[in-house]
């Protein structure tokens, strides 16, 4: 049976890929878009500046854009996608959650909120109970289910398959596309010949979502990893794919073969938008690349590669579409684990 879902800030570069992702979905039938006061009530087609790589779908293009408010959304909707703004989705999202929508969000606020899921569903799809904590709490009857940053996204299905060897110390420098920072994100003056050594709050992110999503559940509190986490990232001129360079000590010995086996084992979930395999390893060391390897498995896959033995651990490279798999595809995958669970 369709589940009817909507996006809330569908005009924006992450509302954009949403459409994108849903277009011929098996299950989601895209029934609401909502975006600013300014858009709504226009068709999404004069609202949005289009700037994905495939056309509008028709039959999305004259849709109305609804603004965002509980109200204005219909009833039978059965799930939302959010990718406000941090700021917006921190006010709003409430509203529509007390108001008994189930919500899948890519918003950065809440992340680590303690009774909000923060899950990759290859990773630590059990935390999704979370909801019943979430709920008593809260009062209210809808969910609210987070993805994590792109760039933590990109790293944590590797450190995922390493924890078996103890992690005990993760060193990351990331090499971030500008896509990342969205259309108005970087000027062209800033980022062509140039890369920018800071990206705001991205290094919190990373070091503290990681830690969450490879923590323990006990069915009321998640602990955090143990491992300590530091990151350092930087914005590159790559369009799409974040790079990164990741060192891991682990409690156990492991050698680079051990590593790249877990890796390649590491299990996938059957879920629609999911690829076969999550994490395909390189053995050729200059690889993976942001252009050449960020589509893989239809930009959900994570690549992995040029792992080595160091003094102190392993080290290698990984890589992944930031706004499919990092993004947007993050967001959907955790809406197909909501409804394959019964939460939806
Ligand atoms: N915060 C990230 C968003 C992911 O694509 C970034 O700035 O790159």
């Amino acid at each position: 049976m369709a589940v009817r879902v909507g996006i809330l800030g569908a005009t924006g570069a992450v509302g954009q890929r949403f459409i994108q992702l849903l277009d011929g979905h098996p299950t989601f039938e895209l029934a609401s878009l909502t975006a600013s006061e300014d858009s709504a009530g226009k068709t999404y087609a004069d609202a949005a500046k289009w700037r994905v790589n495939t056309p509008i779908p028709e039959d999305v293009a004259e849709m109305e854009v609804d603004p965002t408010a509980p109200d204005a959304v219909p009833d039978d909707v059965d799930l939302l996608f959010s990718s406000l703004p941090s700021g917006v989705a921190t006010e709003v999202e409430p509203e529509f959650l007390q108001a008994g929508y189930v919500v899948s969000s890519n918003s950065s606020n809440d992340r680590m909120a303690p009774d909000v899921p923060l899950t990759i569903p290859e990773v630590n799809p059990e935390h999704l109970d979370l909801i019943e904590v979430q709920r008593d709490e809260r009062g209210w009857d809808g969910a609210l289910v987070k993805n994590p940053n792109c760039s933590t996204i990109t790293m944590v299905p590797t450190l995922a398959a390493l924890d078996q060897f103890g992690l005990e110390e993760v060193h990351v420098s990331t090499l971030q596309a500008v896509s990342g920072a969205g259309y108005s994100g970087v000027t062209s003056m800033e980022i062509i010949d140039n890369a920018i050594p800071h990206i705001g709050g991205e290094e919190n992110k990373m070091e503290t979502e990681s830690r969450k999503l490879l923590g323990e559940f006990d069915g009321v509190d998640v602990s955090l990893h143990e491992m300590d986490v530091a990151a350092s990232c930087n914005r590159i001129p790559t369009l799409d794919g974040h790079l990164e360079n990741v060192f891991a000590e682990t409690t156990e010995e492991v050698t680079p073969e051990e590593a790249k086996e877990a890796m390649r084992e590491y299990p996938g979930v059957d879920l629609h938008s999911a690829p076969e395999q999550l994490i395909h390893v390189f053995d050729d060391p200059s690889r993976p690349q942001p252009r050449l390897d960020r589509e893989r498995g239809d930009g959900m896959q994570v690549s992995a590669g040029g792992v080595q033995e160091t003094a102190a651990g392993i080290k290698y490279n990984c890589l992944a579409h930031n706004t499919i798999r990092g993004a947007a595809g993050a967001s959907l995958l955790n809406g197909e684990l909501l409804v394959e669970e019964g939460w939806v």
